[in-house]
């Protein structure tokens, strides 16, 4: 009997990372008729793991949670790396590539509260935990009278502070929720016609080697066909706004037999303005349709609207 090396799978550590790394292996093992132990999970820590006291905007862009994970794919200590795609830079480093996509979870948000059943029902002036900057925009475009505290930590963490009353509401990802079988937590699931999602919220993308065949092989079974045009759209629009933590950007394809349709918005961090679009096509037009929202968008934004700083 040949002994093969297992399939390693890198993964950030935290408790959302390693379940999305766990279905990952499981969907692999499923596939393959693979014993749990042809694979072994690779723990990998990231800066933006190690950096807990600064928001994320002061400490860079996208790619904090990725980039030593991404080294250890180049330097062969790891085969695949899971990851959320909604964390990814549009761009993938020479020699990675992206192109296996789960089924697509709950790409909505959910609102956490103890006292209040929805966004409506929060009373005037009533202060919400967030630390992402989309959130924050599209809550402050809707209430501005609410007062925004930086909510950052995981989701054990952030709802400790809901306990210990630093706020009275914040919003997590369902998916996050779901796959931390944590559901319970969430008072309800917010429409994406009331907050449009992060791109690629709910959806987790598995990375390697461009010249990995037997990687690229494993990994087809698993992909999820839809899953792959919905974040291409929604990625390629992502793309052209140049999308980086600086900037509120939300966007959301969904299928609908052969027809894709492709909502976005940009706004201003305080809310002050919404700029939002939508483009309806063909399935495998996802892509252009992404750009030329983008584009729009863009063109109906005031020539200041891209330099917060
Ligand atoms: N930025 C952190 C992050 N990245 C992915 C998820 C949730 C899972 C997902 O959207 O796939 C979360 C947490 C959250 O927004 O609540």
């Amino acid at each position: 009997m040949t002994q093969t090396q297992p399939i390693r799978i890198g993964t950030r550590g935290s408790a959302l990372a390693l379940a999305q790394a766990h279905e990952t292996r499981d969907r692999l093992a499923a596939a393959h008729s693979l014993p749990a132990d042809a694979f072994e999970i690779v723990v990998i820590k990231t800066t933006g793991d190690r950096v807990l006291d600064r928001p994320l905007k002061e400490i860079g862009g996208k790619g904090l949670f990725t980039r030593e994970i991404e080294d250890a794919l180049l330097s062969v200590q790891i085969d695949i790396a899971v990851h959320s795609m909604k964390d990814m830079p549009t761009v993938q480093p020479e020699g990675l590539v992206i192109d296996c996509y789960l089924p697509r979870e709950d790409v909505r948000d959910a609102f956490v509260s103890g006292a209040y059943a929805g966004i409506s029902e929060l009373p005037q002036g009533a202060v919400v935990g967030s630390s992402s900057l989309r959130r924050r925009a599209q809550l402050a475009a809707r209430r501005p009278d609410l007062t925004l505290v930086e909510f950052r930590g995981n989701v054990q963490t952030r709802l400790k502070k809901l306990e210990e009353g630093v706020a009275v509401a914040t919003f997590l990802a369902m998916a996050g929720l779901s796959r931390l079988d944590m559901l319970h937590v969430a008072r309800g699931a917010v429409s994406p016609d009331e907050m449009l999602p992060a791109v690629a919220q709910g959806c987790i993308g598995v990375e390697r080697r461009g010249d990995d065949a037997r990687m690229a092989g494993l990994l087809a079974a698993i992909g999820d066909g839809d899953s792959a045009l919905r974040v291409a759209a929604e990625r390629a629009f992502l793309a052209r706004l140049d999308g980086s933590c600086q900037t509120p950007i939300a966007g959301l394809a969904e299928l609908d037999g052969g027809r894709l349709r492709l909502r976005g918005e940009i706004l201003r961090p305080d809310g002050s303005a919404v700029i939002a679009g939508e483009r309806i096509g063909p399935a495998g037009d996802g892509p252009a349709m992404g750009t030329d929202l983008a584009e729009e968008l863009r063109g109906r934004a005031p020539s200041d609207f891209f330099d917060w700083s």
